[in-house]
């Protein structure tokens, strides 16, 4: 467990939240999923897992509708969809954070968060332009919303500064509390703790924690590092040239066989 970081506790009990069936995903001649099953349950962390080009992130991309799968579907809170859009699937609630940082680096950090308000804004784009009247009242109620997560994510003495001239570690959870402002019932996050030090690591697992457990927000993560895995997710699936290998408690799956083979062990001999 990284210093810092809170404790977790499984929930064998709660409901599936996201039921992913028999994906299958086709580049022309390449085939990046074949026939992925596993579900997501409600509160849950759920790590997704495997070496480089397994699928991972065509994986997230077909949850969030960036891409369409030849084949397969996916429930999200009882309603089944074959193809989604990403508008769609933010409105439902389904939030993304990307392996390079989707952000605006000239922009502000309070500014960047404000983007992630955009489908909550219910006044008229002209009025908003303008910030007269319902619009200006909007914008309050939404600053004031985006305020409470730059102090949940403790990065008010950033809140004017450029992102760009952020430490890298700072500018991933910028990324995250734009993902937040959403205020998603699951975030998708990809590989959040790439590049980062083992100091930037242990504060975004405590975050991640706490989005979980304290906002009750459902966690999809892509992650790398076995350790962060065994400490922060409830459970992992485990793909490889596009199959599922495994799917387990962190235990169980590294106790997997064909998951040692195929992932564990090249990790330990790099
Ligand atoms: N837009 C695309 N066009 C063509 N092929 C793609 C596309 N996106 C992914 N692929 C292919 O699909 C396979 C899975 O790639 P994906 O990026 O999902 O793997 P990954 O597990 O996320 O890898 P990494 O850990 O390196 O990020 C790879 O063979 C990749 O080249």
């Amino acid at each position: 467990m990284p210093a810092g970081a809170a404790s977790k506790s499984t929930n064998a009990n709660a409901k599936s939240l996201l039921d992913v069936r028999n994906i299958t995903l086709r580049f022309g001649g390449v085939k990046a999923l074949t026939d992925i099953s596993f579900d997501v349950r409600a509160h849950e962390v759920r790590a997704i897992i495997g070496p480089n080009g397994a699928g991972k992130s065509s994986m997230l991309n077909c949850i969030n509708g960036v891409y369409q799968p030849q084949e397969g579907a996916i429930t999200f809170e009882g309603r089944t969809f074959r193809h989604m859009n990403s508008r769609q699937v933010a409105e439902m609630g389904i939030a993304r954070t990307f392996q390079n940082l989707a952000l605006f680096k000239g922009m502000s950090v309070l500014d960047n968060l404000m983007t992630g308000r955009n489908l909550k804004m219910t006044v008229n784009p002209l009025l908003q332009a303008v910030r007269w009247g319902p619009a200006a009242r909007e914008e309050l109620a939404h600053r004031e919303r985006v305020e409470e997560i730059i102090d949940f994510l403790d990065i008010q003495p950033y809140r004017k500064t450029a992102v760009g001239k952020l430490p890298y570690g700072l500018q991933k959870r910028v990324d995250l509390g734009r993902a937040l402002a959403m205020e998603p019932k699951v975030l998708l996050l990809d590989e959040p703790m790439a590049g980062m030090n083992v100091e930037e690591k242990q504060d975004m697992c405590r975050f991640i924690l706490e989005v979980n457990q304290e906002l009750g927000v459902t966690v999809v993560l892509i992650e790398h590092d076995m350790g962060v895995v065994m400490d922060i997710s409830d459970r992992v699936v485990v793909l490889d040239y596009g199959k599922k290998i495994g799917d387990g408690t962190p235990n169980e799956v590294m106790a997997n066989e064909d998951v040692i083979r195929a992932y564990l062990g090249a990790q330990q001999e790099a």
